[in-house]
C-alpha cells in the first residue's frame, strides 16, 4: 500500500480483577480514501480498536502500526515517549478527525466555533473551509447557536464538520448514527461518506446497524469474541459482502 494505515500484531490486554479482555488484531489495513465499518456485539472491542487506530490508546508490546503516506510514520513508535508526547498529539491531530457517538461538542462554543476548533488546535485556520462545511452539512441556520440548543441530528452533523475541518487523512466515527432515528441516520451517514469521499479522507466507523452498512455498501470487519473462563479474546474478521 502506498498510502494508508497498516496495523499488524495489534495486541491490547485489559484487566480488572479476575476479568480480562484481550483485543488481538493480526492485520488491519485501510487505504487512503477508503471506508470500513467495525461491527460486533456490545463489548466486543469496537471502541477499543477505534482508540488504538486513532492513537488514543497505547498499543501493546509487539504491535506494529504505520501510516504509509508522505514518507511514512511509525505510529506505534510514537508511544515510546509516553502518552503525553508532543509528537504523538501532533500526529493524532494531523491524521485523524473524530466523530464521537453523541457529538462530544464543546458546550460553551457555538457550532461554528466548534467546527473551527481542530483548525486552531492544529494551526490551520481556514474560515472559508468552515463556512463551506457549515453549508454542506446544512448548519447555516444554527451556526451561531451552542450545542445545548441543537437536535441530536444537528449535533452529529456539527461533529462531522468538526472532524473534517482540519483536513485529516482519516475520520474515526464511533457509532455516529446510534442516537438517531432511521431517516436522520441515513442523512448523517450519507453526508459523512460523501464529504469524506470528496476530500479523499478515509473513514473508520463502528456500528451495530448491519442492514444500513449493507445498504450503503460499506465493507465490514466483525469483531468476534472467544471466552475462556473470565478471559475474553476478540479479533476482527472480514465479513463477505
Ligand atoms: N479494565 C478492564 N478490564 C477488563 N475488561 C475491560 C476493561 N475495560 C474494558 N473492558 C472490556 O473491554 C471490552 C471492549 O469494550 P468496547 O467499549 O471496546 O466494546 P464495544 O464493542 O465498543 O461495545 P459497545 O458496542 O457496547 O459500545 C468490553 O467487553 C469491556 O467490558
Amino acid at each position: 500500500m502506498t498510502d494508508g494505515l497498516i496495523l499488524r500484531d495489534g495486541d491490547i490486554s485489559l484487566r480488572d480483577g479476575d476479568r480480562a479482555f484481550r483485543l488481538r488484531v493480526d492485520e488491519f489495513s485501510l487505504a487512503a480514501g477508503k471506508t470500513v465499518a467495525l461491527t460486533g456485539a456490545s463489548g466486543s472491542g469496537k471502541t477499543l480498536l477505534l482508540e488504538l487506530l486513532g492513537l488514543l490508546r497505547a498499543p501493546g508490546g509487539g504491535t506494529r502500526y504505520r501510516w504509509e503516506g508522505q514518507g511514512g510514520v511509525d505510529l506505534a513508535g510514537l508511544w515510546s515517549r509516553g502518552a503525553r508526547s508532543a509528537d504523538l498529539a501532533r500526529t493524532r491531530g494531523r491524521l485523524f478527525g473524530f466523530v464521537p457517538q453523541t457529538g462530544g461538542l464543546m458546550p460553551f462554543l457555538t457550532v461554528s466555533e466548534n467546527i473551527a476548533l481542530p483548525q486552531r488546535v492544529n494551526g490551520r485556520t481556514d474560515a472559508a473551509r468552515c463556512d463551506a462545511l457549515i453549508d454542506r452539512l446544512g448548519l447555516r441556520d444554527v451556526a451561531a447557536i451552542r450545542p445545548g440548543a441543537l437536535s441530536i441530528g444537528q449535533r452529529q452533523r456539527t461533529a462531522i464538520a468538526r472532524a473534517l475541518s482540519h483536513r485529516p487523512a482519516f475520520v474515526i466515527a464511533d457509532e455516529p448514527t446510534a442516537a438517531l432515528d432511521s431517516d436522520s441516520a441515513d442523512t448523517v451517514l450519507d453526508l459523512l461518506l460523501d464529504v469524506a469521499k470528496s476530500e479523499g479522507s478515509g473513514v473508520i466507523l463502528s456500528s451495530h446497524d448491519v442492514e444500513r452498512l449493507a445498504r450503503f455498501d460499506i465493507p465490514r470487519l466483525r469483531l468476534s469474541v472467544r471466552t475462556v473462563g473470565n478471559a475474553v479474546t476478540s479479533s476482527p474478521e472480514a465479513v463477505p459482502c
